[in-house]
């Protein structure tokens, strides 16, 4: 018998494999709102091999993920809102990344340990050249970001307080799902994204699927280039900073600040490390992935708060939501 933490480290890679296939071939989603289903049954229902599902359905028991009773099998209650696909919170898009893009990109970290990330990536172009390389490696990026963000940002909208708002500029805003929130929050503000290029196609399909008009604009922009942010009330830099070095982000920040009257504030919302740096597990391991993915790190919210009143911005206060996205946000005076 391994020790639990060595079993779990050993056998996490079947543990993500197992979820992800239960996701992608509707077991999970068979599963919702049934008490009691035998393999045999769902794998008629679902067309697949019989005894390739069982074993997959003994490994999800073993993981807790479904749960083995003398009817058959069922889905935990605390599981529903994750592997619902109509739910905010599913998360097959973030399970299909790792499994398709994040599994492939590891082999890098063997590299980096032996040869320092500086050097390994001389040769490579930079991090959104590759994300945004095709439409659809455009498209897939831009949905997993919709399904990482927009169900915590109803929570971090409120947080914020946008009472005083007018004008709320999403720094590196994606598809909208922070500025969406915010509008269906504050009927008042108006709301910009400021985004590369290739994302204003995907922007504007949000504008029209629900109705924003003119109350939810794009501005196409290189942050790393320009020297003018557009102008606002508010700027909001959901997981940018972590994508970038502490020179970079304190390049947008005092950016931000420039552009921003006094009176305004500014949004940070990001995963944060414990003070200690020893977890949370998740930001833990999403700051490898960040090593991996983009030239950036996460901070705890006293590095944040640091960066923040070097480029300038007062008064910073931590607002922690219920999700893994958290808010630093902070003042011009
Ligand atoms: C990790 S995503 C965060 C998306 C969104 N803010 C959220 O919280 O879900 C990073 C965003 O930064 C944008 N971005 C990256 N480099 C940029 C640049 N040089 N100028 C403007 N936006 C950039 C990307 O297009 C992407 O939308």
């Amino acid at each position: 018998m391994l020790p639990e933490a060595l079993e779990r480290a050993v056998f996490g890679m079947y543990a993500t494999h197992a979820l992800h296939l239960a996701d992608t071939h509707g077991v999970l989603r068979f599963l919702l709102g049934r008490d009691g289903t035998s393999a045999a049954e769902m794998a008629a229902a679902l067309d697949l091999d019989e005894e390739t599902l069982t074993r997959l359905l003994i490994a999800l028991d073993a993981l807790a993920l479904v749960e083995s009773t003398p009817s058959g099998y069922r889905l935990p209650d605390s599981m529903a809102p994750f592997v619902d696909p109509a739910s905010p919170r599913h998360i097959g898009g973030f399970v299909h990344h790792l499994v398709h893009g994040a599994a492939a990109r590891m082999p890098v970290l063997d590299d980096y340990l032996r040869r320092g990330k500086a050097a390994v990536d001389a040769a490579l172009p930079p991090p959104f050249d590759t994300i945004y390389a095709t439409e659809q490696s455009t498209a897939a990026f831009l949905h997993a970001m919709w399904q990482l963000s927009f169900s915590v940002s109803g929570e971090l909208a409120a947080l914020a307080g946008l009472e005083e708002t007018t004008h709320l500029i999403d720094v590196g805003g994606a598809g909208g799902a922070f500025a969406v929130a915010a509008l269906e929050r504050a009927p008042h503000l108006r709301a910009t994204v400021y985004d590369l290029p290739q994302v204003e196609p995907h922007l504007a399909a949000t504008v029209a699927e629900r109705g924003l008009g003119e109350r939810l604009g794009f501005v196409a922009g290189d942050f790393l280039r320009d020297d003018q942010l557009p102008a606002g009330d508010c700027f909001a830099f959901g997981y940018i900073l972590s994508d970038w070095t502490d020179e970079t982000c304190l390049a947008l920040l005092s950016k931000a600040y420039r552009a921003c009257p006094p009176g305004g504030r500014v949004l940070v919302m990001e995963r944060l490390f414990d003070e200690d740096r020893r977890g949370p597990l998740a930001t833990a391991v999403m700051n490898l992935s960040m090593h991996v993915e983009t030239q950036g790190r996460h901070r705890t919210a006293a590095e944040y708060t640091g960066l923040l009143a070097r480029a300038g911005w007062t008064d910073s206060r931590v607002a922690r939501s219920s999700q893994d996205k958290h808010l630093v946000v902070a003042h011009k005076l």
